[in-house]
């Protein structure tokens, strides 16, 4: 792309040594570092953007899913990960997770074997990771922000099971965007009663007794182990839509 000014004629070689674009495009190699500057990369971030966007706009109503990448299989957290999973699927819901291991695939699991959507937005990591294989329909990215906003971009609702710093990142981000309302009519629920417990009698004691949230905050959160009345929860905040 060129910018032209007042009057004065397009120039029809780029450079004075008389290269054009397409010579320089097709006919040098040169250092490659640029392609590692933060200019280039938001064109990455963009087309991540792109690519998320596309992928995931027909999938219908949906709920994400999240928890411990450690939570191991057969633990009563993964079994309530199956069941929550399966019973969305049977109410309509696509499923989203990380597409990792744990309490994701325990998702994905419940929701592929109902016969519903299972969905994975993988992340690039240090080490080698790869979608778990209840994951129907996966995509992987780059950048956490860019599949973080897929996850709040397309689902009505979170559920989140018992988990760790990833896990406390995905449900305080969706707190924010509830609080602020840049999200609204977003069912949050938290599963596992006895491991959130703590944190909530926490966020009362310490946040809400210092003013630094306030009670609607918290009634943003459901506390439950009971998977029909996570389904309810989530078809009702559908039927309002
Ligand atoms: C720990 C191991 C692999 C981690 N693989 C992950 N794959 C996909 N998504 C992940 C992974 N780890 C974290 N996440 C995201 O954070 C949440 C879980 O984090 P936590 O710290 O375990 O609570 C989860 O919802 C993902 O979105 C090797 O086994």
């Amino acid at each position: 792309m060129t910018k032209r000014s007042g009057s004065s004629p397009r120039p029809t070689a780029g450079r004075p040594d008389g290269s054009t674009n397409d010579q320089r495009l097709l006919d040098t190699r040169g250092p490659s570092d640029w392609v590692h500057t933060d200019p280039w990369r938001v064109l990455k971030i963009q087309a991540e953007f792109v690519e998320g966007f596309n992928d995931l706009a027909e999938i219908g109503p949906a709920i994400s899913v999240f928890g411990s990448a450690r939570t191991p299989a057969g633990h009563r957290s993964y079994e309530m990960g199956v069941k929550v999973g399966a019973a969305l699927a049977q109410a309509g819901f696509a499923v989203i997770t990380g597409g990792g291991p744990g309490a994701m695939e325990a998702a994905n699991k419940g929701a592929a074997e109902a016969g519903g959507q299972s969905i994975g937005l993988g992340i690039e990591l240090p080490w080698e990771a790869s979608l778990n294989p209840y994951v129907t329909f996966g995509l992987n990215f780059r950048y956490f922000f860019v599949r973080k906003t897929m996850f709040v971009k397309y689902a009505q609702g979170y559920v989140v099971l018992p988990g760790g710093l990833g896990t406390l990142d995905e449900l305080f981000e969706a707190m924010t965007l509830v609080q602020t309302q840049k999200i609204t009519q977003f069912p949050i629920v938290l599963m596992g009663v006895e491991h959130w417990s703590g944190l909530i009698a926490w966020m009362r004691q310490s946040m809400l007794s210092d003013a630094r949230i306030k009670e609607s905050d918290l009634d943003m959160l459901t506390l439950t182990d009971d998977v029909d009345e996570v389904v309810d929860l989530m078809v009702k905040a559908r039927d309002a839509r």
